[in-house]
């Protein structure tokens, strides 16, 4: 293996957070960064850049598709998208953009994360160059608009025109979203970050590039092993540090697969054991959903960013001052977990897609083989928190959601509804149906999470250092300490921002 290049930083994964280093450490000429990308570039590429395309890149080739291990509680056949692309999932999401509340900061500081409160983050959303503002007049449909005028009349809850505005307990209304509404072109970090600096000499971009090990001499990472796209394989050295930024399934993974994690379950695969590091892969976090559709009376009209432009945040415990119950509201029948139940699928309707903003289940990621093409173990083990808190939220946002349903003007709109069907009224049945039809709403994270220095199971420190490896940190979703109770690209964004400052520092 010959040694191809060197630069003071190598970034692993040009997604979200590790598009947003690349560009501000790049700002400083002296330094050179190398980052290196899995997937192609999405420059020029429609289909990645136009946002309401983004349901049609689930399953492709730029998407890795991580499915799930059984779920004795749950649905076994959710598929994990994870984009293959410049940008990473900010090339293939629904870019609804939330800044976390000053609860879900607080609590990744109670929980180790030194430096990390909402007074100090904040300057972090400032810096963002991503383009995020509500959906456009012209994209809200009037189904949409219906659906937030009935939520208000049928459970008292205001209509929010700005929910990145200031910190809110409830409320109802169209997304914030990063996109550029003349054009439908997401504001991924790619388009936003690193676009505008690919001709920085400092920068050097290697697409198509699997890292496949992290290299490690003394205790101290020197660089990475990658295999080009013709196959070849080279070492990359890192003069100062590596960032890994590929994702909260592929650097667990990747960390596992370098002989770095818990000891025993790297010996039990016949992997070298580099440092024991047990927390990698634990804590594996998301945010599940389920589902409730109508057939809608009439085709819909086109209106729309994304096909999921407005929501709904209840709070029903008065002792927390953030929402604890999500709805989406899609203009779209989305029957993709409803069908193999054998729910009927309508040529035309809509749903509500109530979530768990922060479910009190864990799951963990594993290895189940030494060979690098095996794809992870990913046990969410949904719905197995004890006091069944999480499948309650979603009955009790089912229960929600016919309301809103049943409330003038969303009704006239609607048909019937078709999955669960309106005999499905009990708490257990509704449970049943909940976690049989439960998705994701695409938000894995905290498999390398965060923490202080007497936390055994914290992966990094809260200047996100790898423990038990020097010349290492990790900054993407996988070290979120606890889930936020939003959707999480915009604090995956900012983890990018403030690690560029951490390492600026130094
Ligand atoms: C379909 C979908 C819709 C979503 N919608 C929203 C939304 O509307 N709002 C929201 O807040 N969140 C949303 N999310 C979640 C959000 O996009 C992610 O949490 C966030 O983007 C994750 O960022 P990341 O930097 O951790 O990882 P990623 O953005 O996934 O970046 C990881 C990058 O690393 C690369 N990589 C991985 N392994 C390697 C390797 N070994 N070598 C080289 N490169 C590698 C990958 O190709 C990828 O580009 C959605 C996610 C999906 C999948």
């Amino acid at each position: 293996m010959t040694s191809a290049e060197i630069h003071d930083v190598v970034i692993v994964g040009g997604g979200t957070a590790g598009a947003v280093l690349a560009a501000r450490l790049t700002e400083n000429a002296d330094r050179t960064v190398c980052l290196i990308e899995a997937g192609p570039s999405d420059l020029g590429d429609d289909r990645v850049l136009r946002l309401r395309n983004w349901i049609n890149l689930l399953g492709t080739e730029l998407d890795y598709d991580y499915p799930t291990t059984p779920q004795p509680r749950g649905n076994s056949n959710i598929r994990h998208s994870r984009a293959r692309v410049l940008g990473g999932c900010s090339s293939h999401n629904t870019m609804i953009s939330f800044l976390p509340q000053p609860a879900d900061f607080a609590d990744w500081e109670a929980a180790g994360a030194a430096g990390w409160g909402y007074e100090a983050m904040l300057p972090h959303y400032r810096r963002l160059r991503n383009t995020i503002a509500p959906v456009a007049e012209k994209d809200r449909n009037p189904i949409a608009k219906d659906f937030v005028t009935a939520v208000s009349t049928a459970l008292g809850i205001a209509e929010i025109e700005d929910f990145n505005a200031e910190p809110f307990d409830e409320g109802v209304g169209f997304f914030s979203v990063g996109y550029d509404p003349e054009t439908g072109i997401r504001s991924s970090s790619s388009v936003a970050y690193l676009h505008p600096v690919l001709d920085r000499p400092n920068l050097t971009l290697h697409l198509e590039t699997w890292v496949e090990k992290l290299s490690v001499a003394d205790g101290r990472a020197t660089g990475v092993r990658v295999r080009r796209p013709d196959g070849s394989v080279e070492f990359v050295e890192a003069r100062e540090e590596v960032v890994l930024c590929a994702g909260s399934i592929d650097t667990p993974r990747l960390l596992l697969l370098s002989g770095i994690g818990p000891a025993d379950q790297l010996r039990e695969l016949g992997i070298e054991v580099v440092a024991d590091v047990p927390g990698v892969g634990e804590n594996l976090l998301d945010h599940p959903e389920s589902i409730i559709i109508w057939e809608t009376k009439a085709p819909l009209p086109p209106e729309s960013a994304m096909d999921s432009d407005a929501g709904l945040f209840v709070r029903r415990d008065a002792g927390d001052p953030r929402p604890d119950l999500m709805f989406h509201f899609y203009q779209i029948p989305f029957c993709e977990n409803t069908a193999p139940l054998g729910y009927p699928v309508p040529e035309h309707g809509v749903c509500m897609t109530p979530n768990i903003p922060r479910p009190h289940s864990r799951g963990r990621l594993y290895l189940t083989s030494a060979d690098p093409a095996v794809k992870p173990a990913l046990d969410f083990r949904y719905f197995t928190d004890p006091d069944d808190y999480d499948a309650r939220t979603l009955v009790d946002g089912i229960r929600l959601a016919r309301e809103v349903a049943r409330t003038a003007p969303l009704s006239d709109w609607l048909l019937r509804e078709v999955a669960p069907g309106p005999d499905v009224t009990g708490d257990e049945e509704l449970s049943e149906y909940a976690r049989r039809a439960a998705f994701t709403v695409f938000h894995p994270a905290g498999t390398c999470r965060m923490g202080a220095a007497d936390d055994g199971l914290a992966v990094v420190d809260p200047e996100l250092r790898l423990r038990g490896v020097a010349g290492v940190r990790i900054a993407d979703a996988s070290v979120f300490p606890s889930m936020p109770t939003v959707n999480p690209m915009v604090a995956v964004l900012m983890i990018g921002e403030k690690a560029a400052t951490l390492i600026a520092k130094e």
